[in-house]
């Protein structure tokens, strides 16, 4: 910390706050009996010197932290604000790293120190001082945070989990709680639907990925929700898989809180999962049956697990052996962001990804947005309207220039699609070991099932396994896949798509969209690039 700000020897009777300029302010306070200076910039951070008798600042800087004063800073980087704690007490609050190691997500620890000043209005001065350094300005301007809890998500203990460990973050900081909690399935939509979401710095769901699934339903609910999408999100994992959280880096609650105070946020793609004639969702993590589905969805009623359910499931599903097929046609990101030869693993017996960007079906490439291709403003389709080309089945949210390029999908077939619609191209084999189109690697906190995904590569990712040979193999191929290396094994293919459609064929499985069950039957589906914005450690 430099001298800079510890300006220490000001007027220790008036208990006023110093400006220091650019540097920040001084205030006056005691620290276990300790008399001293705190020091607040929203450059540097906060530092505690000791005030001798004399008054002259005491040697080095310490500050108070426990029992007695030990060497101490809080970097700006680290500092969350303050609460009040009685008439005249105040604690600074702040995260420290917990582990840096290599390759590894930084946790963070929850930390205070608790200081008092000769006045209330001294403490509630330095708390509001506090907050503003902490909090980056441009990015939280509101102060006002949309939360949504899921009481039943993971093993049920959401709430207390959020009182004890991520409250008491955000109310340091200073925000103000919208705090809802959901009263059943499809309760999380509504509220998002129904939210001010201009008005909020960011909704944040305390649950699983299937309440995210929910609340990005609600974000494109109406006219206005190209808007709406600029508010970002966030999962403080409380889920089973949680995997929105795991590929944010927000590896714990303390993670997640300390994350949306300081308000960084990544372009996410976003895709879209029609079901024809009028169903339409938004997803943002991965589509999946057969294996995948089983291990998800069908170990539901085992949610008392935790995460272990997914791992139970797989291991059942490769004991197991089963093979499911399903007719899956697919337009390949043979573009800007991947030439077709970075792609490996090409699967035998399909044709090699000879198209270029002109070859693909009306390849205007969506902005942010989707705002270059206005005039592809879907087209609310009805019911009984079995016409309706693929892609126009919304009456909200993104066009779909792909899907729509197809033509109407009643005449759509799907085996020799790549005759009639240049540069698409069908799956072989159709019966697969494993399949799962992913739009983020993580799955979980202990599976990257798609490493090369990324958060804004405009594609899925397909993984799949035609097949696996035996259980020996299988339960191998699966410690891989928690590592992600198994697209090392050339049992594994993986193609990059834009569009896709899947028609599911085996009895015994589901088809899971973001965890979440959707009927089975045939699905198109549209990435669109970085469409929303999720907090990230
Ligand atoms: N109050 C409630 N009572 C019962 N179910 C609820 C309630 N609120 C939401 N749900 C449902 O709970 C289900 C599970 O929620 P969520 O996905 O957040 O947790 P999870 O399945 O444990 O986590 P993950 O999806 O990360 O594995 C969702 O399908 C949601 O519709």
């Amino acid at each position: 910390m430099s001298a800079q700000m510890t300006g220490l020897a000001g007027d220790k009777a008036s208990g006023e706050a110093e400006s220091q300029g650019q540097a920040g302010s001084t205030i006056p306070v005691t620290c276990h009996g300790v008399i001293g200076k705190l020091a607040i910039s929203a450059d540097l951070g906060v530092a505690f010197g000791l005030v001798e008798e004399n008054g002259e600042q005491g040697g080095a800087l310490r500050a108070c932290c426990g029992q007695a004063p030990v060497p101490f800073e809080i970097r700006q980087e680290e500092l969350i604000g303050g609460s009040m704690e009685g008439a005249c007490d105040f604690r600074v609050w702040y995260c420290r790293p917990d582990c840096r190691v290599a390759g590894k997500p930084i946790r963070r620890l929850r930390k205070s120190a608790r200081m008092s000043c000769a006045t209330e209005e001294a403490a509630a001065q330095a708390v509001q001082l506090l907050r503003d350094a902490a909090l980056p300005k441009k990015k939280c301007v509101q102060r006002r945070l949309l939360v949504i809890l899921n009481p039943c998500s993971g093993r049920g203990r959401a709430r207390k989990a959020f009182s004890k460990h991520v409250r008491p973050i955000l109310e340091a900081a200073g925000f103000h709680l919208d705090f809802r909690e959901t009263k059943g399935p499809g309760h999380a939509t509504e509220i998002v639907k129904d939210a001010h979401l201009e008005t909020v710095d960011a909704v944040v769901a305390v649950g699983g990925d299937g309440t995210i699934f929910e609340i990005l339903q609600g974000y494109f609910n109406g006219a206005d929700w190209e808007q709406r999408v600029k508010t970002p999100f966030c999962l403080v994992p409380s889920g089973s898989g949680n995997a929105l959280a795991a590929n944010c880096g927000l590896w714990t609650l303390e993670t997640a809180a300390y994350a949306i105070c300081k308000g960084r946020t990544r372009p996410l793609d976003i895709f879209s999962v029609v079901q024809p004639p009028s169903q339409r969702y938004f997803a943002f993590l991965s589509i999946y049956y057969g294996m995948m589905a089983n291990l998800d969805h069908g170990t539901d009623h085992l949610r008392w697990m935790g995460s272990c359910r997914f791992t139970l499931g797989a291991i059942h599903e490769i004991l197991q052996q089963r093979k499911y097929a399903a007719t899956v046609a697919y337009l390949p990101a043979a573009s800007r962001h991947f030439a077709c030869e970075d792609v490996p693993h090409k699967t035998l017996g399909e044709k090699g990804c000879g198209h270029t960007e002109a070859d693909a079906p009306s390849m205007n490439h969506q902005s942010h947005n989707g705002k270059e291709q206005s005039q592809d403003a879907p087209i609310a389709c009805p019911d009984s309207d079995q016409k309706t080309t693929p892609g126009s089945c919304s009456s909200a949210g993104p066009p779909l220039p792909l899907l729509r390029a197809l033509g109407p999908r009643d005449a759509l077939k799907l085996g020799s699609i790549a005759e009639v619609h240049p540069g698409w191209q069908v799956l072989t084999p159709q019966e697969t070991s494993f399949f799962a189109a992913v739009n983020l690697p993580m799955l979980d906190f202990h599976s990257r099932t798609g490493p090369e995904a990324d958060f804004d590569s405009g594609c899925l990712d397909i993984v799949y396994v035609p097949e696996i040979a035996n259980r020996r193999q299988g339960l191998e191929w699966l410690g891989l896949l928690g590592k992600g290396q198994h697209l090392e094994r050339s049992i594994t293919h993986l193609r990059k798509a834009r569009a896709m459609i899947i028609e599911p064929h085996s009895t015994g499985t589901y088809l899971v969209v973001d965890g979440e069950a959707i009927p089975y039957k045939r699905v198109y589906l549209e990435v669109h690039p970085s469409l929303c914005n999720a907090i990230v450690a």
